[in-house]
């Protein structure tokens, strides 16, 4: 591989935002590939993953470059450096790249990958929470596993066309991709590509979702024509597959405490030709209670730390703090308190999280269980999904039965 000097600079700029500046890569790497139009795919393909590859490999690469945040433009360059030569790609005349020492790094490296939080690029206090809560065992195969860059998956969007027919539409575009096994909505693409820009996604025929994110609304058992509170809604990647589920029958209530994400939401259904959602603000608890003992359905796919999902979003790593795991965690308990009171006597709820620590997962279903409100409540069944079994993003899954007085 040829390193390109405009390409170079732009991922060092973006690396200085994200690592110095507190920005998110997402946000940096959609306007940085703003910068220059004549930039083809292969270039835009090279600043994403490099840039993310290096935030996802940020601790062992400066310990091996022997740099300390906050990091100048020449630690930035070093780190680089790193990046390149543990990839095997041969470092132009750059004058950022005189004195790279070469068999330095990959000795570094050696010695390096001997130490788990090294190993894996985590902060000390992730590593000690990952193994207290999973044990060494588990914990050292699971966050190698998160570690790994996610494929593509694709969900077929069924209110307007079959996996099958996705499958050759996308065919016809250059687009490969391959049914996954008990998934039976998703498409798993054999290269990344830029799929934003297809027919095929701007009439909606598919949203991009993770296969354990497509199990979560099948948990829900829902039938078309249930009332359904997706309390958590976000931009709904899971209230468009409720929608799809209940063929466009029955009431979807997506809420959430941010206006701006329902608004995307409205947007998506559109897109998604998905007519039985109606949105709502969470401005004040009025909004739950109004709902009391009222629907059928309810899923709580709840805001968590999204251990589960450092693959596709591994600068989590370092924005995560210790500080905000407890506070989600108080989070999680007061939502399955309040939320679960929509439900009407043998109705079901499910409790879902993008996360692999059972403090967050089977241990919040056990406590509500236990509380005053959990009483009347009864777990049906879970599912906990380890990425390093599955290869696919950790998530939980609790479906949980409102009883019905007197059974
Ligand atoms: C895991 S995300 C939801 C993802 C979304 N369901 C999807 O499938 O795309 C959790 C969501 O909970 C929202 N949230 C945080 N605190 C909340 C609260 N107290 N009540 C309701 N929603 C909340 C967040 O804004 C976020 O959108």
């Amino acid at each position: 591989m040829k390193l390109h000097r405009n390409l170079v600079f732009a991922v060092i700029d973006g690396l200085h935002l994200i690592f110095n500046e507190n920005e998110y890569a997402d946000k940096v790497v959609e306007k940085l590939l703003k910068r220059d139009k004549r930039w083809g795919a292969r270039d835009r393909g090279f600043i994403a993953e490099t840039i993310y590859e290096i935030v996802r490999w940020k601790r062992l690469y400066a310990e091996i470059a022997e740099v300390k945040p906050p990091f100048d433009r020449d630690n930035l360059w070093r780190i680089f450096a790193v990046w390149a030569v543990m990839r095997g790609i041969r470092l132009p005349d750059w004058k950022y790249f005189e004195e790279t020492p070469v068999r330095r790094i990959k000795g570094k490296f050696d010695e390096l990958s001997k130490i788990r939080k090294y190993r894996e690029s985590i902060p000390d206090w992730l590593d000690e929470l990952g193994e207290k809560e999973l044990g060494k065992e588990l914990w050292t195969k699971e966050i190698n596993a998160l570690n790994q860059q996610a494929e593509v998956i694709l969900r077929a969007n069924t209110l307007k066309i079959s996996k099958e027919k996705l499958h050759d539409i996308l065919l016809d575009s250059g687009i490969k991709s391959d049914f996954i096994k008990n998934h039976p909505s998703a498409l798993k693409l054999r290269e990344r590509g830029n799929i934003f820009t297809t027919e095929a996604f701007k009439n909606g025929l598919f949203e991009v979702q993770d296969a354990s994110s497509q199990l979560v609304a099948t948990f829900l058992d829902v039938q078309p024509g249930m009332r359904v509170a997706d309390a958590c809604a976000g931009a709904g990647g899971k209230t468009l597959h409720l929608a799809s589920l209940m063929e466009n029958k029955g009431q979807i209530i997506a809420m959430d405490i941010y206006q701006n994400k329902l608004n995307e939401l409205k947007r998506r259904a559109k897109r998604n030709g998905a007519h039985n959602i109606e949105t709502r603000l969470i401005d004040s608890s009025k909004i739950i209670k109004k709902l009391q003992g009222k629907m059928d359905r309810v899923l709580i796919d709840a805001p968590c730390t999204g251990v589960g999902v450092l693959r596709r979003n591994p600068d989590a790593k370092w924005k995560l703090q210790p500080e905000f795991v407890e506070e989600i965690k108080k989070t999680q308990s007061q939502i399955l308190n309040d939320y679960s009171k929509m439900l009407k006597p043998g109705g079901k709820m499910v409790y879902a999280t993008c996360s692999i620590l059972p403090s967050e997962n089977q241990l919040q279903v056990e406590n509500f269980l236990k509380s005053e409100s959990g009483k009347q409540f009864k777990l049906l069944k879970e599912k906990k999904i380890l990425s390093h079994k599955t290869g696919f993003d950790g998530f939980y899954m609790a479906l949980i039965e409102k009883i019905t007085e007197g059974k």
